[in-house]
């Protein structure tokens, strides 16, 4: 029988979690997670703050051990030896060296990855304009941030694990390195797994969609698909109660407006007027409808009977 920890078929998804579940002393931090992203996709990971993004990245890059459940990167076991070369992950906390300059950073990661594209790393560092004698411990966040990404697309990885990438960046180093990492990936055919906080940063960009809320996926799949399965509509007030209350994410009403985001790829009755959803209008409907306690919107979708607080 196969090892399943040294089974990695080129085709194998970038990421499948069944039953993943990962506790901590406070609770579930994410359970019941049952995703696929396929291989070679740009994949946005969302949710708000505590949700379980840097759980379910840090599973996937092996650095934390399942509660319950098991995770597969690339098709062999999240953590297995052999992924070392092939997976870059790089964690909110970006840790370096602090006592080591940029250019030792960069001639560490030259000696440690078996495969390593000194160009690639030396662009990412020189568009930042680091000098490479400065010590990691005097780098800013965003010159930090700058030589993890330098380190992870070095290592020509087929998986980049990112979590936050691009919190601590300015605009246009926002922009640019956004720039460098699609094009590597669409280069080298590689996956990235992004979490981030920066909706109109990942519009255009990502392909796939994780939206975690409260230690569950919510929503998972392809983002064509996902945003033709809603519909944003805007109508007069008065009409709210004319949708399906299964249907309904979120509604709100703006002045004599109502709008309403709904699950639905069918016509809707009433006074609408319907519209596909942007990935901003989409997810911040899901992120509203987490966020309402209220309980005077009866449409609002109600949380997940199972789910568990994070
Ligand atoms: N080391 C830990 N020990 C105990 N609880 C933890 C630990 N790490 C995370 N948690 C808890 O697990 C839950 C999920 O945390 P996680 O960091 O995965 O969320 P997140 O979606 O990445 O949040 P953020 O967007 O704020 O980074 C939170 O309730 C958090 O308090």
């Amino acid at each position: 029988m196969d090892d399943p920890t040294t089974t990695a078929p080129a085709t194998a998804p970038a990421l499948e979690a069944e039953g993943l579940g990962r506790r901590y002393r406070g609770g579930w931090a994410l359970r019941g997670c049952d995703v696929t992203v396929p291989a070679g996709r740009i994949c946005g990971v969302v949710g708000p703050n505590g949700a379980g993004k840097s759980t379910l990245l840090s599973l996937a890059a092996g650095q934390l051990a399942p509660t319950e459940g098991r995770v597969r990167v690339l098709g062999a076991t999240a953590g297995a030896p052999e992924l070392r070369a092939r997976v870059a992950y790089v964690p909110q906390d970006k840790p370096l060296y602090p006592g080591l300059t940029v250019a030792e950073t960069l001639r560490m990661g030259r000696e440690l990855n078996p495969v390593w594209d000194e160009a690639v790393a030396q662009q990412i560092a020189e568009q930042g304009e680091l000098n490479p004698k400065a010590r990691i411990g005097s780098l800013s966040g965003g010159q930090r941030t700058r030589v993890c990404l330098a380190l992870a697309l070095g290592k020509l990885p087929d998986l980049l694990l990112l979590d936050e990438p691009m919190a601590d960046l300015d605009p246009l180093a926002r922009h640019q390195l956004m720039g460098t990492l699609m094009s590597v990936a669409a280069e080298r055919g590689a996956g990235i797994v992004l979490s981030s906080h920066i909706l109109p940063e990942l519009d255009g960009v990502i392909d796939h969609l994780l939206l975690v809320q409260r230690g569950r996926v919510r929503l998972a799949g392809d983002l064509e698909e996902i945003l033709d399965g809603h519909r944003l509509l805007t109508g007069p007030a008065a009409q709210g109660s004319s949708l399906a209350a299964e249907t309904v994410v979120e509604q709100r009403v703006s002045g004599r407006r109502a709008v309403a985001l709904v699950r639905t790829d069918e016509p809707v009755d009433g006074d609408w007027e319907s519209e596909r959803p942007s990935l901003e209008d989409l997810l911040l409907g899901y992120l509203r409808a987490s966020a309402d306690t209220s309980a005077d919107n009866p449409n609002r979708v109600k949380p997940d009977p199972n789910g568990v607080a994070a």
